[in-house]
């Protein structure tokens, strides 16, 4: 119950946010963990070649002052060098000592037989005799003014500069994997101004046409021109016209804007150049501005051709009213693309094509005459679209005779391409799983179950709870058979899934573009009908109510101040507009007086104060029903639209307008 969702359509409560679609905006790369695995090695490296290049540098023994004298006496002392008593030398020829003798400083005489030496080092002793300089020049030693395990230049140089030089090739190398990884073109250093963008033209493979696009007709039938200039643009320019320069697709996330655009260019057989905004803009200030004039001159360059900008709002922000820092050089970029497409005359047969889900909060001089003059609506895919996307995305996959796409589009309201994309693709995999050989009707309704509730969650309840849980559940299907209009219930299950400990799935038998007030209120009744069933049977609350409250607060809200259904406040606009495409509020507030506030939230209580009275009372008459669907439940954990009304023996919900009055609901 905890967070019991409801399945719904429509824009109401977003019904379904994009589900797992493949993120298509390169993010700035941060290195990982690996990375400093491997500078680590690096050094490592660096600190053995440096053992290897000073040269003696292990082989020095220590020896006695008598030794030394001895080797001396023998001619055998070549040169040395003296700083205070410390005294290092040279012999003529290599020198075999004894272990106990030759011990390198600091470290126990190594065990062993006895070890080769040609530089040692020594110690004077106090009363060193007054004759040491000329028995030294006797016997034509060398007295040296520098020490004798100078390091040699190599290794000086690589003291010196081997630091900065691992730092530089270590940045160096990073900026390359980040170039890289965003999919680019110029990754050296000095590349931080290329635009790193794709083009697409070049792989056929990948090549998009028209025939990928499905659904979203209006939106094709207005980019159909604009390929059919590209491919022939005298036809248009012959009598002094010039060709849209910026086209602005609008629509919400996963619905195809980035489909379309590659189509546009796959159709009419140009370059490609895409980016997403945000990739325009690096911490450096400068540089986005520069990636635009590159992406600019590659594209005219290459003209015809086509640019693809995504996610411009991340950059087309009104200016001024950026959220954190960053503005200047967020400004910088977007005056840059105004420049650049001031400067085409539209003639060179450049397009630039921009795709945003947030159209509004978008700069105005962005959509001034002669840059991104023109939108394009992209909508959420409606019935016929969706069994047209779900065909696209199914030419591949073996289907077993059984399947019927026409059903799986009217149960799937709301979902945008993506989200069926991503639906046929987590049936297809549930069917191999199942080592099907095609896939079936069922695979597509769990994976779509999996894709809209989430995955099946494995948690083990108490009996008690998993009784209260099958109440709330089966007080929420109750009420979807027995308030007037409400939507179809489909399944009931209160095996958790995702948030849910208990889900209740409900879908408007057609797309729903206008909600009639009695719709609405049905919902909310619906909605709080898991409370309203815990309280009948049991007397007392948990919190598994808060999903549902949430809504149908959300909903009650909303037809106060933004649907002008509540008679005490009348048609007045009392909250700003929602974006239509991401159901986020828009910046600006309604102006609302504190007496309005009050009365706005007095009324939002009236609805659902009514609701909740009324959820329980239907709830109270049919206690018979509700028992059934429980015990049903409860020894078979999930019942289909058909089962539950074996179950219940009660009809589906009565349409609103089989009702004499739609706006009043029936005790
Ligand atoms: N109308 C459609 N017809 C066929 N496939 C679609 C459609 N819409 C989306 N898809 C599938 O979903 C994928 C993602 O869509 P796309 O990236 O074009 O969406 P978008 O609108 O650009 O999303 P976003 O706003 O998140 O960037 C596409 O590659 C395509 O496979
Ligand atoms: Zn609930």
């Amino acid at each position: 119950m905890r967070k019991d969702q409801r399945g719904s359509g429509g824009p109401l409560p977003p019904a379904n946010t994009k589900a797992g679609m493949p993120g298509s905006s390169g993010q700035p790369t941060v290195p990982p963990r690996k990375t400093w695995w491997i500078f680590v090695a690096v050094l490592l490296v660096n600190y053995y070649l440096m053992r290897l290049l000073s040269p003696g540098a292990d082989q020095a023994v220590t020896i006695p002052y008598t030794v030394f004298k001895q080797q001396v006496s023998q001619g055998n002392v070549k040169s040395i060098y003296s700083q205070g008593q410390n005294i290092e030398g040279q012999f003529v020829t290599p020198v075999a000592l004894p272990p106990a003798e030759a011990a390198a400083p600091g470290q126990k005489p190594p065990a062993g037989p006895s070890v080769t030496a040609t530089t040692f080092t020594t110690l004077l002793p106090d009363f060193v005799d007054p004759g040491f300089e000329s028995f030294l020049i006797d016997h034509e030693v060398e007295i040296r003014a520098v020490p004798i395990k100078a390091p040699s230049p190599w290794a000086t140089m690589l003291f010196g500069f081997g630091p900065a030089l691992l730092i530089i090739g270590f940045y160096v190398w990073m900026y390359r994997r980040a170039a890289s990884q965003a999919g680019g073109m110029g990754g050296a250093i000095f590349g931080m101004g290329k635009s790193k963008a794709r083009r697409y033209d070049q792989d056929q493979e990948k090549k998009v046409s028209f025939d990928d696009v499905a659904g979203i007709d209006e939106a094709e039938n207005e980019l159909v021109e604009i390929v059919d200039f590209l491919r022939n643009p005298q036809k248009y320019t012959r009598l002094g016209g010039s060709a849209p320069k910026g086209i602005l697709l609008v629509g919400a996330p996963g619905t195809g804007k980035t489909l379309l655009a590659k189509a546009v260019a796959g159709e009419s057989n140009v370059p490609f150049f895409s980016m997403s905004a945000s990739e325009f803009v690096e911490m450096i200030v400068g540089v986005g501005a520069a990636r635009v004039r590159d992406l600019f001159k590659q594209a005219r360059e290459h003209a015809p051709s086509i640019i693809f900008i995504d996610e411009i709002d991340s950059i087309g922000r009104a200016r001024g009213q950026t959220v954190l820092g960053g503005a200047s050089e967020q400004e910088q970029t977007l005056n840059q693309i105004l420049t650049e497409m001031d400067g085409f005359s539209g003639k060179e047969g450049v397009i630039v094509l921009a795709a945003t889900n947030q159209p509004d909060v978008l700069d105005k001089a962005l959509l001034r005459a002669g840059r991104f003059d023109r939108r394009v609506v992209v909508n959420l895919p409606d019935k016929v679209g969706r069994e047209a996307i779900l065909k696209v995305h199914t030419r591949k996959v073996p289907l077993d005779a059984g399947v019927q796409l026409a059903e799986l589009a009217s149960s799937t309201p709301g979902l945008s391409g993506a989200d069926l994309k991503n639906l046929v693709n987590e049936a297809a995999l549930l069917a191999a799983r199942r080592d099907q050989e095609a896939v079936r009707q069922k695979d597509f309704l769990d994976a779509l179950e999996k894709l809209v509730l989430g995955p099946e969650r494995p948690i083990v309840l108490s009996q008690a709870d998993r009784e209260r849980i099958a109440y709330h559940e089966s007080g929420h299907a109750i009420l979807g058979l027995l308030v007037p209009g409400a939507d179809p219930v489909h399944r009931v299950t209160i095996v958790p899934r995702g948030q849910a400990l208990g889900v209740t799935y409900q879908r408007p038998a057609t797309d729903r573009y206008n909600y009639p007030e009695a719709y609405l209120r049905a919902r909310i009744v619906g909605m709080l009908g898991g409370r309203a069933a815990e309280e009948v049977v049991y007397g007392t609350r948990t919190s598994g109510a808060e999903s549902d409250i949430e809504q149908a607060t959300q909903l009650a809200r909303n037809m106060v101040t933004r649907w002008g259904m509540s008679d005490k406040l009348g048609m007045v606009q009392l909250a700003s507009r929602q974006n239509q495409f991401l159901g986020a509020g828009l910046g600006r507030d309604a102006q609302i007086s504190e007496h309005t506030a009050a009365l706005i939230d007095a009324e939002v209580q009236k609805i659902i104060h009514d609701s909740h009275d009324q959820a329980r009372q239907l709830l109270h008459n049919h206690r018979k029903q509700l028992d059934a669907l429980v015990e049903a439940l409860l020894s078979r954990e999930t019942l289909d639209e058909k089962e539950i009304l074996d179950v219940t023996g009660l009809p589906p919900a009565p349409a609103l307008k089989d009702l004499p009055n739609a706006a009043k609901l029936p005790e």
